[in-house]
């Protein structure tokens, strides 16, 4: 039953020949490398028996001499075949675990959102680092390893029938003896490291969330609390080390004192014969040469067991995520979206649910009709759905019923690359990488010049900051672009947006206020990126509501209005009150 399920799960293993074939020539001189070194050691137990037969007891220096020259000579090519083969494994270990991560990322990168929301992102991280991790050293060494021992178990068995036919009986039945032991503790320190290794885990994964909430830790002087906290975590771990650490001491200890009373035993029976003139010396030297090799195999092939069958957890895995099809896919024969700049959009009878909560309708029927080159705003209590129309317009996500058309196309008939180049996304709060000015502004265009660069800061009113800042353009932005202000940012994303020049601009608008000078430069930076396009707008400010062609009110997944500010200030309920909270009250 065991085996069946161990089966089960080597056979997960096997596409990972589907990464190592495109390195056939290396794994072939591996493996010659390989069955080299294995008759070397094979032969180097002939080289024993020589020189004690030749060498000592024949009280020959003449035999003892070129005996021992022709021991180095085969230790040489030992030496070379084991090079060739620990580098060119190890090296296509590397390189398959690269091919691997590349291959997972590339698919990571392409999947639908709701892929990680149903993921953690910590357990995808760990796919692509821990468990290609452990495949590069079953590709790099575990694999080579068990051939060797396998190659040196049946040789030395081989050669140990050749040479004592009694004694070898006695090795076969030694062998398990001392394994039998071995491997249950070895199980036993296994298991306890694995979850030691979770115990770790975890330790990092506290210290993470402390780190990036520095700030609230601090503020709320719970510097006390988190250490003694971190502190329980750490001696956790501890506690499961310290098992580990005895299991595994033990283990060491049992396996010294079994191996070496088995071959004191195998000396003695051996020894005997060697007196009664049974056999020689020699071959007494070469039988227990060969009979710790065979042990030794035995314990490698062992051990080599184990971590395949961890490895195959890990590729089973990483070949789950390399298997997964995202939801949201370009169809065979896309079509064009008609050429008009602007490009007009609307919402057919649009109902969606996020997949999370599929008995909770995020939008119903929404029916909406943007006209081309017009401002529509967006606002609405929190939770009205807003935010929901720009992810399914960028399609993240597809409406359970309903079409979305851009000048009359469907967009789940659209390219999707297509698709997202003719839209320009400006965040509530803006994504900045930990890069420098260039390569965040770049981001809308990676081919853009840097007189383009220039000219969209200017446009988007950043340029004279960055100019003010250290290594103007060079600069180095911070995780998350913490070295700049809250309008800095939004500058910059702006920026990025005005250089990607969109054919239809989504703006959900910072909710924070800004300061009189900042908002004056974001509000100007806006109406240049506004001009001649299609523009829909989550609205927070007054002012954005004024100019907007177009007002959509929002509640609870549905359109409850839609008209202009002078004239759902008279009509909508909803909007008068959401005017009265949101913007001045002296205004509206
Ligand atoms: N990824 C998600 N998974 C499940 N439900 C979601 C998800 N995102 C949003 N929702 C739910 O969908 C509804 C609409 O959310 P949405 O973010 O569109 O509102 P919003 O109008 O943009 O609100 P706000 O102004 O607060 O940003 C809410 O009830 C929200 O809880």
């Amino acid at each position: 039953m065991t085996d069946k399920k161990s089966d089960k799960a080597f056979t997960s293993l096997l596409p990972i020949f589907a990464f190592i074939k495109p390195y056939k020539v290396m794994v072939a001189s591996a493996l010659l490398a390989l069955l080299l070194t294995a008759s070397v050691n094979l032969s180097l137990g002939q080289g024993v028996k020589f020189v004690i037969d030749n060498g000592f007891i024949a009280g020959s220096q003449e035999q003892l001499s070129s005996a021992i020259l022709i021991l180095i000579g085969l230790i040489s090519l030992l030496a070379i075949g084991t090079f060739c083969r620990f580098f060119l494994m190890s090296l296509l270990g590397e390189r398959v675990s690269g091919d691997i991560r590349k291959a997972v990322f590339n698919k990571i990168v392409t999947l639908h959102p709701s892929y990680f929301e149903e993921n953690r992102s910590g357990e995808i991280m760990s796919r692509l680092t821990t468990d290609t991790a452990l495949l590069q050293s079953i590709v790099g060494s575990s694999f080579s390893m068990a051939l060797r021992s396998f190659l040196m178990l049946i040789g030395g068995i081989i050669m140990l029938l050749i040479t004592n036919l009694k004694l070898t009986l006695i090795v076969l039945v030694c062998v398990p003896l001392i394994l039998v032991p071995m491997m249950v503790f070895g199980r036993k320190v296994r298991k306890l490291a694995s979850s030691s290794q979770d115990a770790i885990a975890d330790i990092g994964t506290y210290a993470g969330e402390i780190i990036q909430n520095i700030k609230v830790v601090q503020s709320y002087n719970h510097e006390t609390k988190e250490k003694n906290a971190f502190g329980s975590e750490v001696e956790k771990a501890f506690e499961v080390a310290k098992k580990r650490v005895r299991q595994r001491s033990f283990l060491i200890a049992v396996v010294i004192f079994l191996t070496f009373s088995a071959i004191s035993f195998m000396l003695w029976i051996g020894g005997m014969d060697v007196l009664s003139g049974k056999m020689s010396g020699g071959e007494l030297g070469a039988f227990v040469f060969y009979a710790i090799m065979v042990a030794m195999s035995v314990a490698t092939i062992a051990e080599v067991y184990g971590e395949l069958q961890r490895a195959a957890g890990s590729a089973t895995r990483l070949l789950e995520l390399l298997k997964v099809k995202s939801d949201i896919t370009t169809t065979d024969s896309p079509i064009e979206v008609e050429k008009s700049n602007p490009i007009a959009v609307q919402f057919e009878h649009v109902n969606f649910c996020y997949p999370s909560r599929p008995d909770a309708p995020a939008l119903q029927n929404i029916h909406l009709s943007i006209p081309n080159g017009k401002t529509v705003a967006l606002v609405g209590p929190s939770g009205a759905g807003k935010t929901t129309m720009f992810e399914l317009l960028q399609r993240f996500y597809d409406p359970q019923s309903g079409e979305i058309k851009l000048n009359n196309a469907d967009i789940t008939k659209v390219d999707l690359s297509e698709l997202r180049h003719t839209m320009g996304m400006v965040p509530q709060h803006p994504i900045l990488f930990s890069s420098d000015v260039w390569h965040n502004i770049r981001y809308g265009k990676p081919d853009a010049s840097d007189e383009e660069v220039f000219d969209a800061a200017k446009k988007a009113h950043a340029h004279e900051f960055i100019e003010n800042l250290p290594q103007g353009y060079g600069s180095f932005l911070g995780e998350q672009g913490v070295r700049l202000s809250g309008g800095q940012k939004q500058r910059i994303a702006l920026a990025r947006a005005i250089l990607k020049d969109p054919d239809i601009l989504l703006l959900d608008e910072a909710t924070s206020a800004l300061d009189a000078q900042s908002e004056y430069h974001v509000q100007a930076a806006l109406d240049e990126l506004m001009k001649d396009r299609t523009t829909v707008i989550i609205a927070h400010r007054l002012a954005t509501v004024l100019h907007a062609d177009l007002i959509v009110v929002m509640d609870k997944g549905k359109i409850v209005d839609t008209g202009t500010h002078s004239s759902l200030i008279h009509s909508s309920s909803l909007y008068n009150r959401l005017c009265e909270l949101q913007f001045d009250k002296a205004a509206s």
